[in-house]
């Protein structure tokens, strides 16, 4: 599903409040999709945290959205409940909504690493929980969102998780063991392509353009990449050809790429954010015993989860 149609500004807003537990980057800029798409109102936002001073509080509340320092506000008024906070707050977080929640909210975890049977075991046995993985692009209607349900959701929940998250980006359904990579891929992808496009445009400035031009080009050339190799559907490597003229300018460029390692970084990079992401599930389970073991066993492939399990781990 895709906001990309241009149609998304005729949709009615849904009506359904949403509430953010955890008033971070992530709340902050799925907000403004959210708001700025049409698909709910500001006044149907509902975010708490503990933090008031943030400058992501100060820029929800210009928003629109109702503010609170207090989780059980948030709780309370919203329907939808997106757990924004940092994994290793989680287990915090669930013993505190395991008190307030009950089986008409639908909670949506996007905590990195924490699995959806380490939420279901601290909340009430009937709670309504998906695990999901998403990007700061759903500011622009641009995100890639993706989710897994829990034992409890509804084919109804994961209709309405695409509707809202289609009006701000992409939208599919997962098996959960996939959402660690696809963080290391999707979740974090946005920050490789900032990075690139700023070296990009140094190379640019190098080369004496302008920076601001430099940006502007640099940012539509990967917009109209991704764009392209979606549209038509072709092999990278065959859109890649198109642009090697014989004898040409970017062949000479791609192999000072080959020559630095280019492709096996990013590579590298995904396994990276893939293999900390499963870390980060240690942190989110209050596990503290034989860390490092199981750091090591997270680094040859395993998951947690079974790990933990076959040690008798995540017993409430
Ligand atoms: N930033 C991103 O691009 C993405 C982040 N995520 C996930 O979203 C979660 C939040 O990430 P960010 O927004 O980047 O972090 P952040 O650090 O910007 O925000 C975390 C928020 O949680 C609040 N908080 C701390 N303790 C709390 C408590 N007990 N109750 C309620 N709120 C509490 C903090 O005050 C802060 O507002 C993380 O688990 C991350 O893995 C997932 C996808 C993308
Ligand atoms: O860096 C992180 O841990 C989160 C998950 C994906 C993007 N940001």
């Amino acid at each position: 599903m895709s906001a990309s149609s241009g149609f998304s500004i005729l949709l009615k807003a849904i009506d359904m409040n949403v509430g953010f537990i955890g008033a971070g980057n992530l709340a902050l800029y799925m907000s403004q999709g959210l708001v700025r798409s049409g698909a709910i109102r500001a006044s149907q936002i509902f975010a708490s945290s503990p933090e008031t001073k943030k400058p992501t509080v100060k820029d929800l509340k210009e928003l629109g959205v109702r503010f609170s320092p207090d989780n059980k506000a948030t709780v309370e008024k919203s329907k939808l409940l997106i757990l924004a906070v940092k994994p290793k707050i989680m287990p915090y977080v669930l013993d505190e909504l395991s008190t307030m929640v009950n089986k008409d909210h639908l909670i949506m975890s996007f905590a990195a690493g924490v699995n959806i049977s380490s939420i279901e075991k601290k909340l009430p046995p009937d709670a309504r929980v998906m695990r999901a993985m998403t990007n700061t692009c759903c500011a622009v209607k641009e995100g890639a969102t993706v989710y897994a349900s829990g034992k409890n959701s509804e084919t109804s929940d994961g209709e309405m998780i695409e509707q809202i998250f289609g009006r701000v980006g992409t939208v599919e359904e997962v098996e959960e063991a996939n959402i660690d990579a696809i963080t290391g891929l999707s979740g974090s992808g946005p920050a490789y392509a900032f990075e690139a496009i700023e070296a990009l445009s140094d190379g640019a400035v190098k080369m004496g353009l302008p920076r601001g031009l430099a940006m502007r080009l640099g940012a539509q050339s990967l917009i109209g990449a991704g764009r392209m190799l979606l549209e038509t559907g072709k092999h990278p490597g065959e859109l890649k050809d198109a642009i090697c003229s014989p004898e040409g300018a970017t062949i000479y460029a791609l192999h000072h790429l080959e020559k630095g390692g280019f492709r096996s970084l990013l590579i590298d990079a995904v396994e990276a954010s893939c293999v900390r992401t499963r870390e980060l599930q240690l942190q989110g389970s209050e596990d503290t015993t034989n860390v490092e073991a199981i750091k090591k066993s997270i680094r040859d492939g395993l998951h947690l989860q079974e790990i933990l399990e076959n040690n008798g781990a995540f017993k409430k």
